[in-house]
């Protein structure tokens, strides 16, 4: 019997549905959750994804800022506009569209946003949050990966999971995630000699490489959950992910289409991560009113 997909359109919807409550909540109580999205150049993808996000915005009831700058935006001007939505208490999230232009260096940017604003979860202190299991915010497209699997019913534990990439965005993360779900964790990589050896022991597979075709049907052991987070292209130019989804549907118990599976999630837990931070400042306000600004808090004052 060929694989159940997994749809992440359908999962988006009715995560959405959850996450529009829970904002009309904070509305309700005078916190809108506000995202702050920032666009620099002009990627026509990039424009896309923000365009995306922004409407998503709209439609669980967020109040989002999009802040669109030319390709020549110095690396300074962006770094104080950073720091001015920081301090900003309307601001409960901040993205920065990746990739940046070559001048402006991504690590400088993500480590100038508050880690309490952090929403895409990208920071250093946010990784590190991730790895001592601490309530950081979880980088969106290994967390909508790990809702994928849920909808599975599979349970994690003692469960062998194969993550085929070590980028710091997706592999490393998703590894992280599925061992805090108690899964027995494999990260292969380019340097792996034998993929397929691993992939056949695996319950799970998560292919985040982005090479097209990383995961044929003889590499899947029957019964697998496989997540495809590729995005790539195919000779015709049609969009397709790191599996080769037509062969190995006949073999996995469960799989993720794409387009239609991980993509859509992606904004769906950037929503999710909004909405949990402005409750975060909500829920210190009621505690301690004087200290409700979302920023984090002075050396000594905390
Ligand atoms: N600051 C960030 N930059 C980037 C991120 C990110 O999470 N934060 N991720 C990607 C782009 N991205 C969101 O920003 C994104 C990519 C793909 C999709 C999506 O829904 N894909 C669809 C197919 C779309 C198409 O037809 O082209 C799907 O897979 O079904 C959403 C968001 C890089 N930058």
């Amino acid at each position: 019997m060929p694989a159940q997909n997994i749809d992440g359109v359908l999962l988006s919807q009715q995560l959405r549905g959850e996450i529009a409550q829970r904002a009309a909540k904070l509305t309700a109580a005078g916190r809108q959750p506000g995202l702050a999205v920032i666009l620099v150049g002009e990627d026509p993808a990039s424009h896309v994804y923000v365009r995306n996000k922004v409407k998503a915005c709209g439609d669980v009831g967020f109040h989002s800022v999009l802040e669109k700058y030319d390709a020549d935006l110095t690396e300074q001007a962006l770094l104080d506009r950073i720091a001015a939505l920081n301090a900003d208490p309307s601001i409960h999230g901040i993205l920065v569209q990746m990739p940046l232009p070559k001048h402006i260096d991504p690590s400088k940017v993500i480590e100038a946003i508050a880690t309490s604003k952090d929403v895409d979860g990208y920071s250093v202190l946010s990784a590190g949050e991730l790895v001592a299991n601490l309530p950081g915010f979880r980088p969106c497209t290994p967390y909508g990966c790990m809702k994928l699997i849920e909808t599975t019913g599979i349970d994690l534990r003692g469960k062998h999971a194969v993550v085929i990439g070590r980028s710091n965005t997706v592999g490393k993360p998703m590894a992280l995630l599925l061992l805090q779900g108690n899964a027995t964790v494999t990260i292969c990589h380019s340097a792996t000699p034998d993929l397929g050896y691993h992939t056949r022991q695996a319950d799970v597979v998560v292919a985040a490489v982005g090479r097209r075709n990383t995961l044929t049907a003889d590499m899947v052991k029957p019964g697998a959950v496989v997540i495809d987070v590729g995005m790539n292209r195919d000779d015709a130019g049609k969009l397709c992910g790191d599996v080769d989804y037509a062969g190995v549907r006949e073999v996995a118990s469960h799989i993720t289409p794409v387009p239609g599976g991980v993509g859509p999630m992606t904004i769906t837990m950037l929503l999710m991560n909004t909405v949990e931070s402005a409750e975060r400042v909500h829920s210190s306000s009621q505690n301690c009113p004087s200290q409700a600004t979302g920023m984090e808090p002075k050396p000594g004052v905390a």
